[in-house]
């Protein structure tokens, strides 16, 4: 993809992945302009994933986005993407709870929203671990508007080069049938 972004109707629709300077991989797309879907292929948390989180999306400056949002898990997110530089940088703070057992939240979570609301009750808050970090993007693609097929199975290792590579997604943006 090679667009250089000007408006929020430019971003809104854009799939990304992107590696972290520490070196967690996510993968996230704007999927309309209150709803992200994402899936996490590397970190604390890798193997977690989530379709139709709500989130505040804005364009801050021509071509700068940041989006912000609070999840079932208590942990709260911000990202601020500056896509004509290939790069973001996210802030995401994690209840004491999460860093403690991340392995509860490393699945499809639209189908634990109960576990993930009894957790933060049941487990500590406190102190909060927050993560900023700078990240480069390394895939842009313009999967449109409320596409169900940009992030509609587990992460697998590998997935992000298939899909930088062109083997999952076809032209217009549907997933290739294994
Ligand atoms: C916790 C979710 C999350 C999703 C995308 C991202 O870049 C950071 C955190």
């Amino acid at each position: 993809m090679t667009k250089t972004f000007k408006t929020l109707a430019d971003f809104l629709g854009t799939h990304f992945i992107y590696t972290y300077d520490n070196g967690w991989e996510y993968e996230w797309y704007a999927k309309n302009d209150h709803t992200v879907d994402y899936r996490i292929h590397g970190g604390m948390v890798a193997g977690r994933w989530v379709k139709d989180q709500q989130a505040d999306i804005v364009m801050l400056t021509e071509g700068v986005y940041k989006i912000s949002w609070t999840e079932p898990t208590g942990t709260d997110v911000a990202l601020d993407f500056m896509p004509n530089e290939l790069k973001l940088h996210g802030t995401i703070f994690f209840p004491k709870w999460v860093e403690e057992h991340p392995e509860i939240t490393v699945t499809f979570q639209n189908e634990h929203i109960d576990l993930m609301e009894a957790s933060r009750e049941k487990y500590e808050t406190y102190p909060k671990l927050v993560v900023p970090e700078f990240a480069k993007i390394t895939y842009m693609g313009d999967a449109g508007e409320d596409n169900d097929e940009v992030i509609s199975e587990a992460p697998y290792a590998g997935m992000p080069t298939d899909i930088r590579e062109g083997r999952y997604f076809d032209a217009n943006y549907q997933r290739i049938s294994r």
